[in-house]
């Protein structure tokens, strides 16, 4: 069993990575590293900024020196940039329609995929282990994760569940304001990262079908049988 457990989930909008990462996370007792948040952490400090977003160079320059700070508390991960709680405003749809051009910044990636490298030995170091999420971390940023897994489910329970969190409900007209934050984002985060399939040695775990605790405890199956790890 690996002293220090380093787990790493892609997927695309919409599978439940965050939150299906949060709950495996605290049921493992380790960290966890939402690196969806450092892009949207970054947009939203651009925005703050005035930086404009189509200025590579300076978003490249901002992703090298911003003032982040994001909690690794997976019951509570508060994103702070400067003295400024992030945690809400950067899910607002203002961030949403913006980050993709942040995280399709080919010079800005290999910077934040650094600091997650970094980050995600220093969550290791303190508690254990790290759950991290996103597009790119079981390709580029941990490769050599104990655990690999791609996190899917059906475009149409994606759009399904985002409805419902973001209009509590998943009617036809409500779907069809959500399709865009889902479809034509993962279009074009996929020309970056490689999370529509899995790469060798990474474990595909379809959510479309299950209900949310069903789809932790599939992840945590996962985890028991490469690792021997038991969760509480
Ligand atoms: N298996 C599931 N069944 C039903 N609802 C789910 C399931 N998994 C997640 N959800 C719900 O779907 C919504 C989206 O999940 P979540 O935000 O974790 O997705 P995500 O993959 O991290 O998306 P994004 O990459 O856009 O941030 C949440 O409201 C979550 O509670
Ligand atoms: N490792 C990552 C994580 C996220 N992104 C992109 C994908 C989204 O456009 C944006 C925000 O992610 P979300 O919070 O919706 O998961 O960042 C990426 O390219 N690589």
């Amino acid at each position: 069993m690996p002293e220090q457990l380093i787990i790493a989930i892609d997927g695309p909008s919409g599978s439940g990575k965050s939150s299906v990462s949060r709950a495996v996370a605290s049921r493992l007792g380790v960290g966890y590293l939402d690196t969806g948040a450092m892009y949207r952490a970054l947009t939203w400090w651009c925005l703050d900024q005035g930086i404009d977003l189509d200025d590579r160079d300076a978003v490249t320059d901002a992703a090298g020196d911003y003032p982040l700070a994001i909690g690794t508390d997976p019951e509570d991960p508060v994103v702070q940039v400067g003295d400024t709680d992030v945690t809400q405003a950067i899910r607002t749809p203002e961030v949403t329609a913006a980050v993709t051009k942040v995280a399709t910044n080919t010079d800005v990636r290999p910077i934040l995929q650094l600091a997650q490298r970094d980050l995600m030995a220093a969550i290791a170091e303190d508690t254990g282990g790290c759950v991290a999420e996103g597009r790119d971390i079981t390709t580029v940023v941990a490769p050599d994760a104990h655990v690999r897994i791609l996190l899917t489910a059906s475009e149409e329970a994606r759009l399904r569940r985002r409805s419902t969190e973001l209009h509590g409900h998943a009617e036809a007209e409500a779907v069809a304001a959500t399709r865009d934050s889902i479809v034509k984002r993962d279009a074009a985060d996929a020309t970056v990262s490689q999370f529509t399939t899995a790469s060798d040695g990474v474990v595909t775990v379809d959510t479309s079908d299950l209900d949310f605790e069903g789809s932790v405890d599939a992840v945590l199956t996962v985890v028991t049988d490469r690792t021997g790890r038991v969760p509480r």
